[in-house]
């Protein structure tokens, strides 16, 4: 196993904790980041294979959505080391004993990642006093439910599409990923007059140049069904959706899905990243050398956490939206204003944005408490 202490930097992590409970069979692993700008907000991920490395990047990958997005929140994440299809009754076991473990780690927030849900995150705020992500009926806000995350997407349209020269009515774009972030996406920006014409989910690529009705495509789903099962338009490879020519290219599944290798068939103008790292680093560097704008994943898809940050606050769901509005709208024209000036990458942009607000904040922080302002600035 890799020495943890290797994962040190100047921003983090604060702390590594490994959790071992004999009784209910718990192991866990929690990473707080970084705590500068407030108790550290992520989510607790149930999967039997996840390293303490995956979870600290991971983590970390919080501290810069959090601080971009200007929350008074800090970075962290969990995971549980157990197959996610248990019983709900040795889920509540496994999630109550979780509880239990964290909750003297004050600066961490639970929230629901994949494998966990709004359930669990009822039982953990019932051991711990706090958890985001809850049932609406105890105060929660179900970000998926209410599309958060596709919401915050439709918004980052809404700027990036003038800094490319995109009318967002009539516009054409494509969605990899039908689950909640591509769908709740593709109602937002249809809203707006932009057009779907390419939809895939795990089975394959629907394709429509005339447009893909997105209420009936999203019923469909509902009803476990795939996107093939749509009746009107060809039926691709699941690949095919990287040669659809669109304005507009949303990734909303897996990460790495655009690499080195197949990122010269991409026919678009933007890329908006609604999943985590779905292109690698080489694959951003070739879009931004071919003139295709990529909003990178942290800033593009913060709509979740925002919602998230809102509802501990005490927020409801009109709050949320008005916020997740408030600060993709300044947080994208501040990033692109500075890629237009500089010719950076918008990563790298957003990364000296988050850091910056990181920097700010630790100059109010003792310098008993770890990472310091010297070490960074
Ligand atoms: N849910 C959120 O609020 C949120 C917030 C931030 C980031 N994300 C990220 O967005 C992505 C999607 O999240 P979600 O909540 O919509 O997940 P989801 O499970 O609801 O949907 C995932 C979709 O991807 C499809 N899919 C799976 N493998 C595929 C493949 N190889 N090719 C094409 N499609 C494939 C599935 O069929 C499904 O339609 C994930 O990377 C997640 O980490 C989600």
């Amino acid at each position: 196993m890799k020495n943890i202490f290797e994962f040190g930097d100047c921003l983090g992590p604060d702390k590594i904790i490994h959790i071992y409970d004999h009784d209910s069979g718990l192991k866990a692993i929690v990473v707080v980041d970084n705590v500068a700008c407030g108790p550290a907000m992520g989510g607790v991920r149930m999967a039997p294979d996840v390293t303490t490395e995956e979870v600290f990047r991971l983590a970390r990958a919080m501290t810069l959505k959090n601080a971009a997005a200007d929350l008074s929140h800090g970075g962290g994440k969990a995971a549980i080391l157990s197959n996610p299809k248990v019983s709900a009754a040795k889920k509540e076991i496994l999630m109550r004993a979780f509880g239990r473990a964290i909750k003297d780690i004050t600066d961490y927030i639970p929230g629901p990642d994949m494998g966990t849900d709004e359930a669990c995150m009822a039982w953990v705020r019932e051991e711990t006093g706090r958890a985001i992500g809850l049932p609406a009926t105890i105060g929660g806000i179900p970000l998926d439910e209410v599309g958060a995350t596709g919401y915050g997407l439709s918004v980052v349209a809404d700027v990036a599409s003038n800094f490319c020269h995109i009318d967002l009515i009539g516009a054409k774009f494509v969605i990899q990923g039908t689950g909640s972030v591509g769908l709740h996406a593709a109602k937002f920006l249809t809203a707006q007059g932009a057009i779907l014409i390419g939809a895939t989910d795990s089975q394959g690529t629907l394709f429509n140049s005339n447009g893909i009705d997105v209420t009936q495509l999203t019923k469909l789903k509902g009803k476990k069904k795939s996107v093939l099962d749509y009746t009107d338009g060809d039926k691709l490879s699941r690949d095919a959706i990287i040669d659809i020519p669109c304005d507009i290219w949303i990734p909303a599944a897996r990460p790495d899905v655009i690499r080195a290798d197949n990122v010269h068939r991409l026919k678009t103008k933007l890329v908006i990243q609604g999943a985590n790292i779905p292109f690698t680093a080489k694959a951003e560097q070739i879009c931004h050398d071919r003139n295709i704008l990529v909003i990178p994943d942290f800033i593009a898809n913060a709509g979740g956490v925002i919602c998230g940050a809102v509802e501990y606050g005490g927020g409801n769901q009109e709050i949320a939206f008005q916020t997740i509005e408030e600060k993709i709208r300044k947080n994208i024209t501040l990033m692109l204003e500075n890629v237009v000036q500089t010719d950076k990458l918008p990563r790298q942009i957003a990364i000296e944005m988050a850091e910056q607000r990181i920097r700010r904040a630790t100059a109010y922080r003792s310098k008993s408490h770890g990472a310091g302002l010297q070490l960074i600035a």
